[in-house]
């Protein structure tokens, strides 16, 4: 394995350095952190909405659970409540006059009471936890799920804005840690009851200890809630980077990649970048370390102050008469129980509010998907299409100055076909794009039998369409799903098998190890693995199955042997007559099965006609002929 030159061996080496990993900088609305302007008050009063949220999720996957939790909560709090209050009635007894018998006999109620109250405390505490274990899983699927869906229904078109990808990263971050939520509600909410509790009791015994005691915790709150700050804005200037390292370790990782990677000696330049990426990710975390640290000394700092403050003032009280001895020793365990139960709601709080920073994250990638869902009319197209009509129909990619489509006019007629060809970047996939309704045209208009596609259902449209795209998915499927794509229409494999045998593809299935239930995926066990041309013939099989009135072949047989492409050409043309066939290729030998050639340069349409025609007109189409024949 090659690895790439250091900086020290690269200046005597005569090729320059490997380059790093680019650095992407987004800009505009979705690159602006939403915590810049958030401060400590704002954080705070987000957790109330925080909880209201997480109930509410909560409550739509596990009613039952949600109750057994608020339950448990409800009875833990109240157990806390009364271990402190009786803990202090014991004091009394236990620190009062007479013999140590008599003050324990007095003590006995309320210690037996403390110790049930005890009991019941963790018997729920053990509820609440059996309930989050029943709640969270499926509220994670249920994040996981949503995210999904959203990002496989919004606009296609949405893919191709500003920052989507950066947004679906944070937002797969925000799933992730949906498996926290409920944990830290549930263990703030407890800990805010144990310490409404034992502030209670405190209160009750003297006033002063209270607000000594807040200004005690609150420093650590400020901390806890100052490092998520911190983390998250970490988490945030590292989004572009982790998209990207994603994707790369799964291009680099991914034995479809695998030839490639290695044949052209890629792998110590892979590695070295990963390296790098990682490392600079690395480097903003470590920034984030002494800030973190810097905080936590400073706010326990102050806390440790103001705690030294509440047990001077507890001395001083109980040695200027102005508590009872007893008073003061059920204050000790009083200071405690509420210090500690403050530290945790602290601390849960500022767990909850980090998590809930994430979620926003996902929620609002939510919000934008449904936004970015289609929003067209609910027009059905029948099973039926004569005709499809391009009105000076354009497109142009969002951040492109150029439009991809520049205004186009076209009829489609059933029983044509159509070939489309043009040198690369002219807009042939583009068209196809505009044709099918995957793209909406930003000027003019596509006509189904006269619906405009911006006023027809998506579902209803794609119903009536079949796409061979350029860049073809392999599914790791059965081969059956492969082409069928889970949408059967017959409970035998008929039908399955006529599309198998329409791209020539029987003998390949049938060596297959389980036939059509083979798995294709030499990832997973069991799996088999088709070539590149059998993969093709597939995702033709699987646009001939679904007989709709548009066909669309993109570049169908770039890859296919003779054979194949000739039994794929003359399927076209069998069944041509029942719908409207698009060929884009740029074989312009196939263009001769066409009943038009259509020629595209810069997003227009410059030549039109019979394959003869064409190239005796002596334009583009026939300086690409000559070209394909210099040889
Ligand atoms: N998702 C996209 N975002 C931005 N620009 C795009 C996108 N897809 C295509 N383009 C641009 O639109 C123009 C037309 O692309 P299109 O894929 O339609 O060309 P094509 O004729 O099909 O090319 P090829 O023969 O290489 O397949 C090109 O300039 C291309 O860079």
């Amino acid at each position: 394995m090659q690895v790439p030159p250091t900086a020290a061996s690269a200046e005597s080496s005569p090729t320059p350095p490997p380059p790093p990993p680019a650095a992407i900088v987004y800009e505009g609305k979705s690159g602006k952190n939403p915590l810049e302007e958030a401060d400590f008050r704002k954080m705070c009063a987000r957790l109330p909405s925080v909880l209201g949220d997480t109930t509410r999720m909560a409550w739509a996957v596990d009613r039952r659970g949600v109750v057994l939790l608020l339950a448990c909560q409800m009875l833990t709090g109240t157990a806390a409540a009364v271990v402190l209050g009786f803990t202090a009635q014991a004091m009394t007894h236990l620190l009062g006059v007479g013999t140590v018998s008599e003050r324990l006999h007095g003590a006995l109620p309320a210690l037996t009471v403390v110790t049930a109250a005890a009991a019941i405390g963790r018997v729920s505490g053990a509820l609440a936890a059996y309930a989050d274990g029943r709640i969270t899983p499926r509220l994670v699927t249920e994040a996981d799920v949503a995210l999904v869906s959203a990002v496989c229904h919004v606009e296609a078109a949405a893919h191709d804005t500003d920052g989507f990808a950066d947004r679906q990263e944070a937002a797969e971050v925000g799933v992730t840690r949906t498996t926290y939520m409920v944990r830290d509600a549930q263990r703030f909410m407890s800990a805010l009851i144990r310490m409404i509790a034992a502030a209670g009791v405190i209160t009750a015994l003297h006033w002063v200890l209270l607000p000594l005691l807040l200004l005690a915790v609150l420093p650590a709150g400020a901390g806890a809630v100052l490092s998520a700050r911190v983390d998250y804005e970490t988490h945030y200037a590292n989004v572009g980077d982790r998209n990207v390292r994603g994707m790369m370790r799964w291009w680099a990782t991914s034995s479809r990649n695998g030839d490639e990677v290695r044949a052209n000696g890629m792998t110590g330049y892979l590695t070295y970048w990963y390296r790098a990426l990682s490392e600079r990710i690395d480097r903003r975390t470590l920034t984030a370390a002494p800030r973190m640290l810097r905080i936590t000394l400073t706010t326990s700092a102050v806390g440790g102050l103001f705690l030294l403050l509440t047990w001077a003032a507890l001395a001083w009280l109980a040695s200027t008469g102005r508590v009872g001895l007893a008073v003061a020793a059920t204050a000790v365990v009083g200071v405690q129980t509420a210090l500690a139960a403050l530290s945790q709601v602290v601390l849960h709080g500022a767990a909850l509010f980090h998590t809930s920073l994430y979620l926003a994250d996902m929620r609002s990638f939510l919000d934008t998907a449904a936004e970015q869902a289609p929003k067209r009319g609910r027009l059905t197209i029948p099973e039926r299409v004569d005709e499809i009509r391009l009105d000076e129909a354009a497109y142009r990619y969002p951040g492109k100055e150029e439009p991809a489509v520049a205004g186009v006019s076209l009829t489609l007629r059933r029983g044509e076909i159509v070939a489309v060809v043009g040198e690369n970047g002219s807009g042939k996939s583009t068209l196809t794009k505009l044709i099918t309704g995957i793209l909406l045209a930003d000027k003019g208009r596509v006509l189904w039998d006269g619906t405009d596609l911006a006023d027809a259902d998506p579902e209803a449209v794609w119903k009536r369409t079949a796409l061979v795209p350029q860049n073809f998915a392999c599914w790791p499927l059965r081969a059956r799903e492969n082409i069928t794509l889970g949408q059967p229409r017959t409970f035998d494999d008929g039908p399955v098998w006529a599309a198998v045998d329409a791209v020539g593809m029987r003998e390949a299935v049938e060596k297959l190890p389980r036939q059509l239930d083979t798995l294709l995926a030499r990832e997973l066990f069991g799996g088999a693995e088709l070539s590149g041309g059998q993969w093709q013939r597939l995702a033709c099989a699987r646009a001939l199955y679904r007989r709709t009135p548009l066909l669309i072949l993109d570049e169908p047989t770039s890859q296919m042997d003779p054979r194949g492409e000739h039994q794929i050409f003359l399927e076209i043309k069998r069944i041509a007559a029942e719908r409207m066939t698009i060929v884009v290729t740029h074989q312009l030998e196939n263009t001769r099965l066409a009943d038009r050639i259509v020629v595209m340069q810069h997003g227009r349409i410059i030549e039109q006609g019979g394959y003869d025609d064409l190239v005796n007109a002596g334009g583009l189409f026939a300086e690409l002929v000559a070209l394909t024949q210099d040889r």
